[in-house]
């Protein structure tokens, strides 16, 4: 992975953010071509969601550059937020919708509407393996079929970049389980690049990239079986984010 010559997927170039006078990223680079998995591991306070704010154009970073899909974020900000998907850690289905009428309000926001919004949220429902579910109110769904719904909405636009923001709290083990396998399969099937920000170092694959951060800096990056070598990733991990058992 470099933070140099990849002209799509997602690029972020020395980026910098403080929240009042408090440095909340400094420095921050990494890339991840199309079709990757990477994660972005930090403990609490890293700088995760700051870094997700900016992505999503919430906030503007001080210094620095962010593409997306080849365009940039603060010269061309309403190409390159179209090619965004993104799912926050609260939910923002409405609950008194049914799932598929969730999925196709949202491509009427971006402009789709009729027969191709239907067509876009049938194949999104079957990619997260949701189609049964789609006429029931999102209300009805359980914590982890919610999580699907949300990410399969995020594709309606059909996005290059997919950000997820710690997808899996407050989910049980299978749930987590078949969410962080549905979404590596979206980056190897269907080439979109992936965000996936967490703590939960079990959720990554060695073949994964990582970028650990860590009091708003990138501690390491790269194949998550290279950050690892012989060590579990678990131990790297809390020795850098100084979080080591004694
Ligand atoms: N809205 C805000 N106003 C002021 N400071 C903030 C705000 N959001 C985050 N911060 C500060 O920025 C730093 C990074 O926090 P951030 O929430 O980005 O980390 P995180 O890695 O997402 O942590 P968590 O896993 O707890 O969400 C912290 O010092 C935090 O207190």
């Amino acid at each position: 992975m470099s933070s140099r010559g990849a002209s799509s997927g997602l690029v972020v170039a020395d980026v910098s953010f403080a929240w009042g006078g408090r440095k909340a990223l400094e420095g921050v680079s990494f890339a991840a071509p199309p079709g990757k998995f990477c994660a972005l591991l930090g403990p609490n306070g890293a700088g995760k969601s700051t870094l997700f704010a900016l992505l999503t154009g919430l906030m503007r970073p001080a210094s620095g550059r962010i593409e997306v899909a080849g365009h940039d974020l603060s010269r061309a900000p309403r190409a390159a937020l179209a090619r965004i998907g993104a799912v926050f850690q609260q939910s923002t289905l409405d609950l008194d919708l049914t799932v598929h009428r969730n999925l196709t309000y949202f491509a009427a926001l971006h402009g789709i509407g009729g027969r191709e919004a239907a067509r876009r949220a049938d194949a999104a429902l079957d990619r997260l393996d949701m189609r049964e579910r789609e006429g029931e109110k999102a209300r009805a769904l359980n914590g982890g079929h919610r999580r699907r719904a949300e990410i399969a909405r995020a594709l309606m636009h059909d996005p290059a970049v997919l950000l997820l923001d710690e997808p899996t709290v407050g989910l049980d083990a299978a749930a987590r389980r078949a969410i962080t396998d549905h979404v590596h399969d979206l980056g190897r099937d269907a080439g979109i690049t992936v965000l996936w920000a967490t703590h939960l170092v079990d959720e990554v694959r060695d073949e994964d990239e990582v970028v650990i951060l860590h009091r708003g800096r990138v501690a390491a990056q790269g194949p998550a079986e290279e950050i690892a070598g012989p060590r579990p990733l678990t131990d790297v991990f809390l020795t850098m984010t100084g979080k080591a058992a004694a």
